[in-house]
């Protein structure tokens, strides 16, 4: 049956593509990537930079979804903890496939692989960002499938589930519909989308072993890192 994006679903979709592309780490914070040292301690305190900028700019994006601030406001809090790890993958998988001529990306690469992980995390990693890159999303895409993994119901103390499920199946729908309509050719592309999303929890419980180790070298974090993050 003809499927068709309704009135109110494009003026959603048109809110959050539009916030998720005003909110962008400021590109002071991003140059700072190109400064010129490299050691393992230099990158991880740059790397730890971005992702406080970028967890800032997260909780930015994420007030001006449709329906959160209604939410109840330790749920907000519960989604938020749950979910950053996993829009930063996002983000950042966004940031590798943009291929920009400001060439952050292979700074990017260049500081991620030489910042302390280890290579049990490096290879899923950059393989996540290889198969975020194949999908060539449209910016509507990636800032409605950033918004579906906020939206997710099954976050560690989410009181009101059913809240977060009704927000979350709104904009289900409008994805689904717009991955009809923009990869015609592609009937399976939805469900490649939400694939996507089971690997971004795979690389989240890396993730905890990622901060684990580095803590166990000593490494500080920020304190917002550290809330966030509950760590420390
Ligand atoms: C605390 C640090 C060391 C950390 O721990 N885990 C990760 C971590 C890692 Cl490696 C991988 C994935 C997720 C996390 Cl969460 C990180 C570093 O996290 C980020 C690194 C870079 C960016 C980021 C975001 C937007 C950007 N725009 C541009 C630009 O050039 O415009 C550069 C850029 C970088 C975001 C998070």
């Amino acid at each position: 049956e003809k499927v068709e994006i309704t009135k109110e679903q494009q003026a959603l979709m048109k809110i959050i593509t539009d916030a998720y592309n005003r909110h962008q780490i400021p590109q002071d914070v991003a140059k700072k990537l190109l400064q010129d040292q490299y050691s393992a301690e230099e990158n991880f305190l740059l790397l730890t930079e971005m992702a406080t900028s970028q967890v800032q700019v997260l909780v930015e994006f994420t007030k001006n979804i449709p329906g959160f601030l209604s939410l109840d406001r330790e749920d907000q809090i519960a989604l938020l903890k749950g979910s950053a790890v996993e829009a930063m993958f996002l983000r950042s998988a966004q940031v590798f496939n943009r291929k920009t001529p400001s060439g952050h990306t292979e700074v990017l690469e260049e500081r991620i692989r030489k910042s302390g992980i280890s290579e049990e995390f490096i290879t899923p990693m950059f393989n996540f960002y290889k198969s975020i890159g194949e999908l060539h999303m449209v910016q509507e895409e990636q800032a409605l499938l950033t918004t579906v993994t906020i939206l997710t119901p099954d976050r560690p103390y989410v009181k009101d589930q059913q809240a977060v499920e009704r927000l979350q199946e709104t904009i289900l729908d409008v994805l689904r519909k717009l991955c009809v309509l923009q990869h015609p050719q592609e009937p399976q592309y939805f469900a490649r989308l939400l694939g996507r999303l089971t690997e971004l929890r795979t690389l989240s419980h890396y993730h905890t072993e990622m901060l684990a180790s580095w803590r166990m070298n000593d490494h500080k974090f920020t304190p917002l890192l550290c809330e966030i993050w509950d760590v420390q």
